[in-house]
């Protein structure tokens, strides 16, 4: 007989990559990711067929956006096709819309513990998503003592501040449905191979929902928290059947536990005593899809010219990873002025490689509105320096700097008070300029207590 099934709650952390945006699309050049402490939680729990009957279905619900409710019935497709997911109507008429990471990392997910035990029975399940504020930047309101707000508007209506939520969202959902149905000596998200599995089918899924158009970093550090990041090579996805191919089961099975080569260097990524990250929000926004076709399209045509400021940005890169390690290993001094004096200037010097990319490429990577609020922030006491993360241009803008509680404060003061009206540029005028309540989180996917999840029961 089967074991009973216990609910299970996993969370996997946000990220921003400090260094390598573009670069980390080529296997030849890596990403510096920080996971930030802003999470995704998903909670899988047993629940009876609502038909009575024991029919396959399975609920998800996003409980702290309006309309967030999706019904799945699966079954498995003939000639190893994996197991298709289809949309159940959830009834009074209502019009809900798709949601094509659920829906994929289900799908995958679902197919990944069919090809492990094709014999058993997937019961019914409940899942249940829950998302720090972080994310969005809509204001929620408390519900009772619970950390998790209630945003009171549906999904579409949601802003994001581009932490990476389909990336965290997709990663702790396939490894909560992962843990809930299998037993831990096929799947365990406390071992090493259990999280190599774990990041592999949430590549591969991602991937799929996302249109194939990542280096993937995201998933990596909502699985492994911070970390140096080389991607996996892209034909690994590529001849993987679509879902209810044939072949799709086996072959899903075979290349999530197969060899891959993404490289994941932990280690080389530390945050020094005293040093925090600061995230930025510019109420503004960019569109990545467009701005990378652009720059790899200029890449491909200017070769040389290109090689040249990759390397310069590889550099960098490296240089800021280096520098962030050797300052974290140093015994820290109090009062040490010039302690962060290297890193700063690093930091300025890549700005300036990024902006060469930027201006050679015709895309506002870092656009002279965020160069005006970059340098504004740099020139604040104990602002160490800061730059466009990831793809750049109008999002969010990243600083470190000195852990200190009147560092903090002058930095959100001088924020509210910053103004971009003097800044003569094309395009978009950064709107409010305010903080997000994140900082940097060293640790990927864990474990939860479903005592988290208690006010929100429906
Ligand atoms: N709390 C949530 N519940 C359900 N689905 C969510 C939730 N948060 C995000 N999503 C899904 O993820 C999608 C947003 O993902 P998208 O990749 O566009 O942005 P992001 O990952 O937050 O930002 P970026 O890729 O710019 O860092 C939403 O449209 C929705 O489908
Ligand atoms: C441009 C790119 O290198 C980084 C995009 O990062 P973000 O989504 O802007 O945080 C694309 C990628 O690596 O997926």
């Amino acid at each position: 007989m089967e074991a009973p099934l216990i609910p299970t709650a996993v969370s996997c952390p946000a990220k921003v990559l400090v260094a390598g945006g573009y670069l980390v699309l080529d296997r030849n050049y890596t990403g510096l990711v920080f996971g930030l402490d802003a999470r995704i939680h998903c909670v899988v729990e047993p629940i009876k067929s609502t038909s009575g009957v024991s029919i396959s279905e399975i609920v998800v619900k996003s409980p702290q956006f309006r309309d967030a409710i999706w019904e799945y019935g699966y079954r498995a497709k003939e000639a190893d096709g994996g197991m298709s997911v289809h949309t159940l109507s959830v009834g009074h008429n209502q019009v809900l819309s798709r949601n094509p990471f659920i829906e994929t990392a289900l799908t995958y997910a679902l197919t990944y513990i069919w090809s492990l035990t094709p014999d058993r029975i997937i019961s019914p399940a409940s899942i249940r998503i829950l998302a720090d504020q972080a994310y969005y930047s809509n204001p929620g309101t408390p519900l009772s003592s619970s950390r998790f707000l209630d945003f009171g508007v549906s999904l579409k209506e949601s802003h994001k501040t581009g932490l990476g939520s389909s990336a965290a969202l997709v990663t702790s959902f396939t490894a909560a449905v992962l843990s809930f149905y299998l037993s831990k000596d096929l799947f365990d998200i406390e071992s090493e191979r259990g999280l190599t599995i774990l990041h592999n089918l949430a590549q591969a899924s991602h991937s799929h929902a996302q249109g194939k158009v990542g280096s993937g970093f995201d998933i990596a550090s909502a699985v492994f928290g911070s970390c140096l990041y080389k991607r996996f090579s892209p034909s690994l996805l590529s001849s993987l059947p679509a879902p209810g191919q044939p072949g799709f089961g086996t072959q899903l099975r075979a290349l999530v536990e197969g060899a891959w080569d993404t490289e994941i260097a932990k280690a080389a990524i530390k945050m020094p005593l005293g040093l925090r990250l600061v995230m930025c929000d510019v109420d503004c926004g960019s569109e990545t899809p467009g701005m990378v076709k652009q720059v790899l399209k200029w890449r491909e045509e200017n070769a040389t010219e290109a090689e040249g400021i990759w390397q310069r940005l590889q550099g960098g890169n490296e240089a800021l990873a280096a520098e962030l390690t050797t300052l974290a290993e140093e015994k820290q001094e109090d009062d040490d002025k010039g302690r962060f004096a290297k890193l700063g200037v690093i930091i300025e010097e890549n700005r300036v490689a990024i902006r060469d990319m930027g201006e050679k490429s015709g895309v506002p990577i870092e656009p002279p509105q965020q160069t005006a609020l970059l340098d504004y922030c740099t020139k604040l006491d104990g602002v160490v320096g800061g730059v466009v993360p990831g793809a750049g241009g109008f999002d969010a803008i990243v600083l470190l700097v000195e852990n200190k509680e009147d560092v903090l404060a002058i930095l959100k003061q001088r924020l509210s008070e910053y103004k971009a009206d003097d800044v003569a540029a094309e395009g978009p005028k950064i709107g409010r300029v305010g903080t997000v309540d994140v900082r940097e989180e060293m640790v990927g996917v864990k474990r939860e207590e479903l005592s988290l999840y208690k006010e929100w029961t429906t």
